[in-house]
C-alpha cells in the first residue's frame, strides 16, 4: 500500500533559523501518529509542508504517493485542525459545519451533528463569542467528521477541561476503530494521549530523534525501586537514564525491561519495577544527546 507521507531530506530555513533539519520518515496508511516534542521543536512547520501550508526550503515531499502542491487530489484528502483556526466573524457553529460538510468528501453529518450535542456546542452561536475551549471543540467536531484519509490535530485542545479532552480521546478512537484513516496528533499532553498512539515522532530542534513504534517505545524502559544500596547492586554495569533518591531509598530508570532472570534478581533484592510512563521516558531520551541516532528514515 502507498505511504501516506513519504519525506526525505525535508528542510525548512527562516534566514538563519533551521525550523526543520533534513527530517525523513514515511508514515503508512491507517496509523495513528504522535508528533511530539518542546515549544519550537519544529513539528508545525512540518505538519504545515504535509498539507502545503508551508513550502521546504529544501528536501522531497511526497503525500498520498505525490506531490501534494495544488493537487486537488491530495489536498482534498487533507484535514487540519490547528490550535487557533480562525473563522470569519459573521461565522456560527453551524456555518462552520456547511463549510466544512462542503470541502471534505468523506464529512459525515450526521456523525458531526451528535458530536455537537456531546460537545455541547451551540449551534447558532456566533463563533467569536464562544468560550476558548468551545472553539476547540469546532475544531475537534469538525477534525472528526471530516473522516479525511489524513486529518491532522495540532495542538487541538487549548482551553479544553479534562472531560471533553477524555470525550475527544474516547470519540477518535472509537470513530477511527470504524474509519481507520492516518491521523497525526501533535501535543503536550504525552501521557493523555499515548494509549491513542499507535507510532511516536518526537522532533527536538528541528531534527528527528525518535521514530518508534508505541509498544516498542513503552518497552524500552522501567523504574526499579527500592533500598538505595540494592538498586545501586542491581543497576551497576546496566544502562541507567535517571537516579533518584530520598534517604535510604532510591529508584533508578533504566533502559530496556527487565528479563526473567533479572525480574527474580530484583526480587531478592527486594527491589520492585515500575513501567516508565511515555511521557517521562520521551523526557529521558530527549535529555541524552546520543539517544535517538540512527532512527530517521525509519
Ligand atoms: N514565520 C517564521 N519566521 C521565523 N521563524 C519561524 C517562523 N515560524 C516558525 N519559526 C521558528 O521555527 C521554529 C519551529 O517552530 P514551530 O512552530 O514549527 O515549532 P513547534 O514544535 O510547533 O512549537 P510549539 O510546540 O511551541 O507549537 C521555532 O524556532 C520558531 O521560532
Amino acid at each position: 500500500m502507498t505511504n501516506i507521507v513519504e519525506v526525505t531530506g525535508l528542510t525548512k530555513s527562516y534566514g538563519k533559523i533551521t525550523a526543520v533539519d533534513h527530517v525523513s520518515f514515511t508514515m503508512e496508511p491507517n496509523k495513528i501518529y504522535g508528533l511530539l516534542g518542546r515549544n519550537g521543536a519544529g513539528k508545525t512547520t512540518i505538519m504545515h509542508m504535509i498539507s502545503v501550508q508551508q513550502f521546504a526550503t529544501s528536501g522531497e515531499l511526497k503525500v498520498f504517493g505525490e506531490e501534494p502542491f495544488e493537487n486537488s487530489r491530495v489536498l482534498n484528502q487533507i484535514c487540519f485542525i490547528k490550535e487557533s483556526q480562525k473563522y470569519p466573524d459573521t461565522f456560527r457553529v453551524i456555518d462552520v459545519i456547511e463549510v466544512a460538510k462542503s470541502l471534505y468528501p468523506n464529512w459525515d453529518d450526521d456523525y458531526a451533528h451528535a458530536l455537537v450535542e456531546d460537545f455541547r456546542l451551540p449551534l447558532k452561536r456566533k463563533i467569536k463569542k464562544l468560550s476558548r475551549g468551545m472553539l476547540s471543540s469546532v475544531g475537534i467536531v469538525v477534525g472528526l467528521a471530516s473522516r479525511a484519509p489524513l486529518t491532522i490535530f495540532d495542538e487541538p485542545y487549548l482551553g479544553l477541561d479534562a472531560v471533553a479532552r477524555v470525550l475527544f480521546y474516547d470519540r477518535l478512537l472509537e470513530d477511527y476503530a470504524e474509519y481507520p484513516r492516518t491521523v497525526i496528533l501533535s501535543t503536550h499532553l504525552i501521557d493523555e494521549v499515548s494509549r491513542l498512539l499507535e507510532h511516536v515522532m518526537v522532533i527536538d530542534q528541528g531534527k528527528l530523534i525518535l521514530n518508534e513504534d508505541a509498544d516498542a517505545l513503552r518497552g524500552r524502559a522501567c523504574t526499579v525501586s527500592g533500598l538505595a544500596t540494592a538498586v545501586d547492586s542491581f543497576t551497576r554495569g546496566r544502562e541507567v537514564l535517571e537516579r533518584t533518591a530520598i534517604g535510604a531509598a532510591a529508584s533508578a530508570t533504566l533502559l530496556g525491561a527487565p528479563n526473567e532472570r533479572e525480574r527474580k534478581e530484583a526480587e531478592a533484592l527486594g527491589l520492585t519495577f515500575t513501567p516508565v510512563s511515555m511521557q517521562q521516558l520521551i523526557i529521558h531520551l530527549t535529555r541524552i544527546p546520543s539517544a535517538g541516532k540512527g532512527t530517521e528514515g525509519a
